[in-house]
């Protein structure tokens, strides 16, 4: 018989702010310390990287970890009501700009604010890596995925798939406050190729990091199996399936082809934890290094599978496998 407590079990206290910048930042150097990757920069060497190297990406981490503490605060005073400038600023400005709705509008409109907040404590994360790296783009993608991530968590989401799903809300909105500034290679890949890039990834409530990575991670925890060859597989399934516009920008549509089926090639011979696999997975790191293809939008999604695999989320639901894992994910073109 079951008892009332397994029924409905006690909601954990939501992670601490300090709680969840460290667990980003540890996500962010598990990542980078991961090898072997293909193309990408880890514990042997730069990959198709010229100017970056794995002390590179650890100090590039250290330096997001007040960001993503900022992050975490604002959003966890926008749950509690409080708003990022206090309550009473917060209502002020929501009747300034178009009048306090009813209840039911006032949270979203809290939103937007918070939106807003988010992309100005992003911009100066952001500004505090490029000091650090000399202005070498080493976590703009992680930032803003984690950096959304972890602002969903802080807000109170009980599940992985949730925090997701609140970080697509919060990405969709609208941030009066980007400046024109330089175009990214994002946006010029995005224009070029039609693909919704970083954003995109984001508004769809990260489909390769829930239903692609985190499933592998999952799995591989539950069946006992080498944790550094599942993470490994998680990535070569990210890199098979994602439009990376870090790929794109470097190396066009057929850079983009080599990177998929290449990472489709290497799960097929067995993944990184058989002799074939890792064999394909070394031969995969030596043609994208060769042809300079880093495909660091993957390894954006991976370490925010990490997170979220790391978060000890406030409903134990969370902790089950995915039980959509056999079928073909929505991401999936
Ligand atoms: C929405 C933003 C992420 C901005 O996006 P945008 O695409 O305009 O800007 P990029 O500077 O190109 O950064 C996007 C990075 O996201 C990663 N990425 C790529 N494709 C995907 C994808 N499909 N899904 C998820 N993530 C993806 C990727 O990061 C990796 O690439 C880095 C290196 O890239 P690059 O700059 O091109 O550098 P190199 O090729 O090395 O240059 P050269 O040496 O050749 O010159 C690598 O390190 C990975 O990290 C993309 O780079 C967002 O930043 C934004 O709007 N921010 C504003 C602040 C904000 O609102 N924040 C809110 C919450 S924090
Ligand atoms: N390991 C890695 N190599 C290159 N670029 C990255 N961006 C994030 N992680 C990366």
């Amino acid at each position: 018989m079951s008892t009332t407590r397994e029924r409905s079990p006690a909601r954990a206290p939501r992670p601490s702010a300090d709680v969840l910048a460290n667990l980003a930042v540890r996500a962010l150097c598990e990542e980078a310390r991961l090898s072997p990757k293909p193309g990408l920069v880890d514990g042997r060497g730069a990959g198709a990287h010229g100017d970056m190297d794995l002390a590179l990406l650890l100090a590039s981490a250290e330096a997001l970890r007040p960001a993503f503490r900022s992050l975490a605060d604002a959003a966890r005073r926008t749950a509690t009501g409080a708003g990022p400038r206090g309550e009473l600023d917060l209502r002020e400005e929501l009747q300034r700009r178009r009048g306090l709705g009813p209840r039911d509008e006032y949270e979203p409109r809290r939103l937007l604010v918070l939106r807003e907040e988010l992309g100005r404590i992003g911009r100066a994360g952001e500004a505090a890596m490029s000091r650090v790296t000399g202005g070498v783009n080493t976590h703009r993608g992680a930032l803003w995925t984690l950096g959304l991530l972890v602002a969903a968590a802080a807000i109170g989401a009980a599940t992985d798939r949730e925090a997701a799903r609140v970080a697509a809300r919060l990405a969709g909105l609208p941030d009066r406050n980007v400046p024109a500034g330089a175009i990214s290679h994002g946006e010029r890949a995005r224009r070029r190729y039609g693909v919704s890039g970083a954003r995109g990834q984001a508004v769809a409530a990260f489909p390769h990091v829930i239903g692609v990575a985190l499933p592998r991670l999952r799995l591989a925890g539950a069946a006992g199996l080498q944790q550094d060859a599942a993470r490994l597989d998680a990535l070569l399934a990210v890199m098979s399936l994602l439009e990376d516009t870090c790929v794109l920008y470097r190396g066009g549509r057929e850079g983009l082809r080599v990177v998929r089926s290449g990472a489709e090639r290497v799960l097929a011979e067995g993944g990184a934890g058989t002799r074939r696999g890792r064999d394909a997975l070394l031969e995969l790191d030596e043609r994208l290094t060769a042809r300079r293809l880093s495909p660091g939008g993957s390894a954006d999604l991976l370490a925010a599978a990490f997170f979220l695999h790391s978060v000890p989320w406030p409903s134990p639901a969370d902790a089950r496998p995915c039980r959509r894992q056999g079928r073909r994910p929505a991401c999936r073109r």
